[in-house]
């Protein structure tokens, strides 16, 4: 395939795109709707766009054919067409550590700054790391699976089998290369579940008791209750999302796990439910608010281009008001666990400010769990104990 196709194919897309669909969405139904592209033109396209968008608002005054250029050298082990095309100096240093090719791009080219791949530093949780952070977004993420302790060792010899590179964690954690094809290569998902390092890490924080009773009110599809079951199976639940779709995805990873008996309850958690709610209290609450999601953008690369800082704020004020509602339906003593997979200070530390002052909490522990050295998401953790 010439260089002139693959760069039109790159910015045909590039232009359709409009950063409101997460990217892979995007991408399958466009493929959908230009089935003249073939396996090869498709993941040329994919590859491009990726590596565009890892570069953020870096080098924004150069043209955009070089800016992908740079973007897919530092991103990539293995040749393109458009470094060999417009980086032919560079070509020969593919294999080198990111860190080694981002000073290679600075001396061809001092207006580089990490900064402005993402230009929101200043706004920043306390312990991130900015370099150790900027760094991690030309390195694709791993994919992590949680796996039952008792079945590591077959998992391992299925995928040794199938000649995958696998990293174990610890005894319940699994790291694949990203795009690992899960459905082909471990088709029975009873014992596994996919689930990022460090929200796998969020579980350290719920010390949940047998039989006590837990609400999950931002359940989505469940991945902190499939946690928090695994830690104390006895535990009972009730879980919640405003999007009664996400609760249907969560019934049946439940099924394929084997819990039968839990609560389920469609609640805007924004209204006031004490209809649903009026004789309710819990021995925990996890609250995994919604978010910018940007300590996971390393997956999501296109929100460093696309993503507005406005929307900070709004997602702030989302999470003081939701929080402000659930503490009510907490027993004294027991705990709110406020999760975010974001970075940001505001949605981080400014909202447990914000509960503590307006709440009867006090507040046990806080940390960013910090996944970008390896290769997972970074998020943040607060256990709040009501008084
Ligand atoms: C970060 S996700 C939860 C992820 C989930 N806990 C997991 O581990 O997979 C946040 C969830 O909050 C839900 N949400 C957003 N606004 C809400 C509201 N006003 N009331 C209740 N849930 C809301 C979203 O639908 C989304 O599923």
């Amino acid at each position: 395939m010439k260089l002139e196709y693959q760069v039109r194919a790159f910015e045909q897309a590039f232009e359709q795109y409009d950063g409101v669909l997460p990217l892979h969405r995007f991408l399958f139904t466009y493929f959908k709707q230009h089935k003249q592209m073939g396996s090869s033109d498709r993941r040329w396209t994919t590859r491009y766009l990726y590596s565009y968008f890892r570069l953020g608002k870096a080098l924004k005054k150069e043209e955009s054919l070089l800016r992908l250029a740079v973007a897919d050298f530092l991103c990539n082990q293995t040749e393109s067409m458009v470094i060999s095309h417009y980086l032919p100096q560079l070509s020969d240093q593919l294999l080198l550590p990111v860190q080694a090719k981002i000073a290679l791009v600075k001396d061809a080219y001092p207006d580089f700054n990490l900064e402005d791949v993402f230009p929101f530093t200043a706004a920043l949780s306390e312990g991130i790391v900015k370099g150790d952070f900027l760094q991690s977004f030309f390195i694709q993420p791993d994919l992590f699976l949680r796996v039952k302790e008792d079945q590591q060792q077959s998992f391992l010899d299925l995928l040794a089998k199938e000649e995958v590179e696998v990293k174990v964690i610890s005894n319940k954690t699994l790291a694949l290369p990203n795009g690992s094809k899960l459905e082909k290569l471990l088709p029975d998902n009873k014992y596994y579940q996919v689930q990022d390092l460090s929200s796998q890490r969020t579980g350290e924080y719920f010390l949940p008791k047998p039989y006590e009773y837990w609400w999950d009110c931002c359940a989505a599809s469940g991945g902190k209750s499939l946690l928090l079951h695994d830690i104390e199976p006895k535990v009972q639940l009730l879980v919640s999302d405003v999007r009664e779709n996400s609760l249907h995805n969560l019934d049946e990873r439940f099924q394929a796990a084997g819990i039968r008996k839990y609560q389920k309850k469609v609640l805007d958690l924004l209204q006031n439910n004490e209809q649903d709610l009026h004789d309710y209290a819990f021995d925990g609450i996890i609250l995994d608010a919604p978010c910018s999601g940007s300590g996971t953008w390393g997956r999501t690369p296109e929100m460093l281009y696309h993503f507005e800082e406005h929307k900070i704020d709004f997602f702030s004020g989302l999470q003081k008001n939701i929080g402000t509602r659930v503490v009510k339906y907490l027993k004294p003593g027991k705990a709110l666990i406020y999760i975010t997979c974001s970075v940001f200070k505001k949605e981080n530390e400014e909202v447990i400010e914000h509960l503590l002052a307006t709440q009867a909490l006090k507040l046990e522990s806080m940390q960013s769990i910090r996944g970008y050295n390896d290769k997972a998401d970074t998020m943040f953790i607060a256990r709040l104990i009501k008084e």
